[in-house]
């Protein structure tokens, strides 16, 4: 790592703010910002568009080593691409949402992945770099100068989730947030903290008041006392 250049972690289950709320927070504070799960969606969009079997583990594992994924780490100009193609809604697409756990749950797809991650974090010319994810916390930058969970209410991140798709089911985002969180949580806890990490409930707060608490996470931290 750079310098003095701030790492930031975040994690937490679907739908608790990670990115929205991660994103706002590098704004305000001129940070870079790294969202690790487009990188998995990244991975599990090229499977689906090549036709691979998700149920091949072999097959999954031979779209690596030219894995040619960029990410925009500029909070104000965030895109995703692979091998040159941008691919930032498409990885939002339901189809991408319902098969990406099954890509992640390959340990070698996640020792690839987490290798870019961290490159990201140390490189870089702004003063810190938030990264959200569900194992930031713990294996990827386990070292972070702050670490925090980013939890809210099944109830309200269902409720979020369901306003933010404008669909009028909110049963069926509730079970589609619950099944990825189970197949997610066979590979990493992120829903209890680890040590030396805190714990931001975003349930009772409205969006910009979780920033803000963010925010005035990061600036706790001793390292923060030159940011303007
Ligand atoms: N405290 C809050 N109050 C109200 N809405 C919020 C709050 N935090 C986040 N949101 C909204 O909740 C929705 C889900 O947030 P976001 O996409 O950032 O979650 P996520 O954890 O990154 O989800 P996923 O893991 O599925 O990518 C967004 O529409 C976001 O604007
Ligand atoms: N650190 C991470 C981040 C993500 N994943 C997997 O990617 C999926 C999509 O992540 P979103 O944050 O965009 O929802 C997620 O469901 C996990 O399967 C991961 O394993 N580790």
């Amino acid at each position: 790592m750079t310098g003095t250049r701030i790492a930031v972690a975040v994690d937490g289950p679907a739908g608790s703010g990670k990115s929205s709320v991660s994103r706002a927070a590098a704004r305000e504070l001129g940070f870079d910002y790294q969202d690790t799960g487009a990188a998995y969606r990244a991975l599990a969009w090229l499977a689906l568009n090549r036709g691979i079997d998700l149920d091949r583990e072999a097959d999954i594992l031979t779209l690596l080593p030219d894995f040619d994924y960029d990410i925009g780490v500029d909070p104000n100009h965030y895109f995703v691409r692979v091998g040159g193609t941008p691919v930032t809604r498409e990885i939002r697409d339901p189809a991408v949402s319902a098969v990406v756990s099954r890509v992640a749950r390959i340990p070698a797809v996640r020792e690839h992945l987490t290798g870019l991650f961290r490159s990201r974090i140390a490189d870089g010319t702004r003063p810190g770099i938030i990264t959200e994810g569900r194992d930031i916390t713990t294996i990827v930058a386990p070292d972070a100068a702050v670490r925090v969970l980013l939890t809210a209410s099944a109830a309200a991140r269902t409720a979020r989730r369901a306003a933010e798709l404008d669909v009028s089911s909110t049963e069926a985002v509730g079970e589609q947030l619950s099944a990825r969180d189970a197949q997610d949580l066979a590979v990493v806890d992120f829903m209890n903290a680890a040590e030396g990490v805190t714990t931001l409930d975003s349930t009772d707060l409205d969006f910009d008041e979780t920033v803000a608490a963010l925010v005035a996470l990061i600036r706790a931290h001793p390292g923060s006392a030159a940011l303007p």
